[in-house]
């Protein structure tokens, strides 16, 4: 008998209620996950950019993270009709009706809204415009204008991802520098090897639903030899912060070692061309990117 009891859970427990649901689709409507590494890029650069305050900081992120998952939000908006007819996001909060597309595209561009203004009267207006700048690239480059167009649309609209470095630099020094531009520069060529092995693993989906992306528009083979060409470009593009100075030996060796292991990856991806090899490089992306940044701080605070 208390055994039956103890493993008997009430309708009202097994279900989330109905207001728990609701935050957690609002919340996933921001991209929660993807924004964890947006805002590691933003505080590690505000980090190297000097000593900011830890209201600052999170002064900062409250505003990266409401522009980005502003963007989001419109993202689902938009994409709706594709998300419903792809597994992987049948069961996103507005094609599985619980949010309705309405009430996501206003919450996605209040949130961006009070980016804007949260980040003008506290931060300045540079960091702010910066990251509207992020959520008009996300809605409007990427997501309307390149997406369903080209399979290009990643490499152009993937600017919009490396708009983070620059949003905390300028909440640090009020401007822009070099170093700032390389930080950049280094989110933008990540974004293709980042995306792409991922693609390789989506690619039936994307093909159901008629988005060039590269492994349907031009083949799995041209996918994983343009992957290993953006590693080699992203391994020349981190070496410039060490050699316009901005950067000392910690950063260096780091860079050195991370690039040669997202290299090799993408070799063996090229060489192998298995699912296990595209999905291992996808994950040693996102791990590359995080500890490319932390090695900046170690550098310029040790
Ligand atoms: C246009 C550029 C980009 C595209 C098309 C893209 C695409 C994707 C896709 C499709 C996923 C799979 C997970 C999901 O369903 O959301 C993903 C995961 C992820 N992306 Fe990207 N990404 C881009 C740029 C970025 C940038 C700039 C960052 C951060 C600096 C980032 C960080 C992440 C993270 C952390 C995940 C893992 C999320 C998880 O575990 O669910 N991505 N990306
Ligand atoms: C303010 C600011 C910096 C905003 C930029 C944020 C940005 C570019 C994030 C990229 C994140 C991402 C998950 C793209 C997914 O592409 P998708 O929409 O094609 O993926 P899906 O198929 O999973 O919806």
């Amino acid at each position: 008998m208390a055994s039956t009891r103890a493993t008997t859970v009430p309708a009202a427990a097994a279900a989330p209620s109905a207001a728990r649901q609701l935050l957690s689709d609002y919340l996933e409507l921001t991209k929660p996950k993807v924004q964890s590494l947006l805002l590691l890029t933003t505080v590690t650069t505000m980090l190297v950019a000097g000593s900011p305050s830890v209201g600052l900081i999170l002064l900062t992120c409250l505003g990266g993270y409401l522009a980005a998952g502003g963007a989001g939000a419109v993202n689902h908006w938009y994409d709706r009709d594709i998300d419903l007819a792809m597994a992987r996001t049948a069961d996103r909060p507005i094609p599985s009706g619980r949010v309705s597309p309405r009430a996501a595209l206003i919450y996605g561009c209040s949130l961006a809204a009070a980016s804007f203004v949260l980040m003008s009267l506290t931060i300045n207006v540079l960091a702010a415009s910066l990251s509207f700048s992020g959520f008009l690239g996300y809605v409007f480059v990427y997501t309307v204008w390149l997406k369903r167009r080209t399979p290009q649309n990643i490499v152009i609209g993937g600017a919009a991802g490396a708009v983070p470095p620059l949003v905390g630099w300028a909440a640090v020094e009020g401007s822009l520098s070099g170093t700032a531009i390389y930080l950049f520069a280094i989110v933008f060529f990540w974004t293709p090897p980042h995306f792409w092995a991922l693609s390789i693993l989506m690619k039936e989906e994307y093909a159901k639903v008629g988005v060039p992306m590269l492994p349907t528009v031009r083949g799995e083979q041209e996918t994983r030899k343009q992957i290993l060409l953006y590693t080699v470009l992203l391994y020349a593009v981190t070496q410039l912060p060490f050699c316009a100075g901005g950067m000392g030996a910690i950063y260096l060796v780091s860079s050195l070692v991370l690039g040669g292991l997202f290299i090799a990856g993408a070799v063996r991806l090229y060489r192998r061309a298995d699912r296990q090899s595209a999905l291992k490089l996808y994950l040693f992306s996102l791990a590359y990117l995080a500890l490319l940044f932390a090695a900046m701080v170690a550098d310029a605070k040790i």
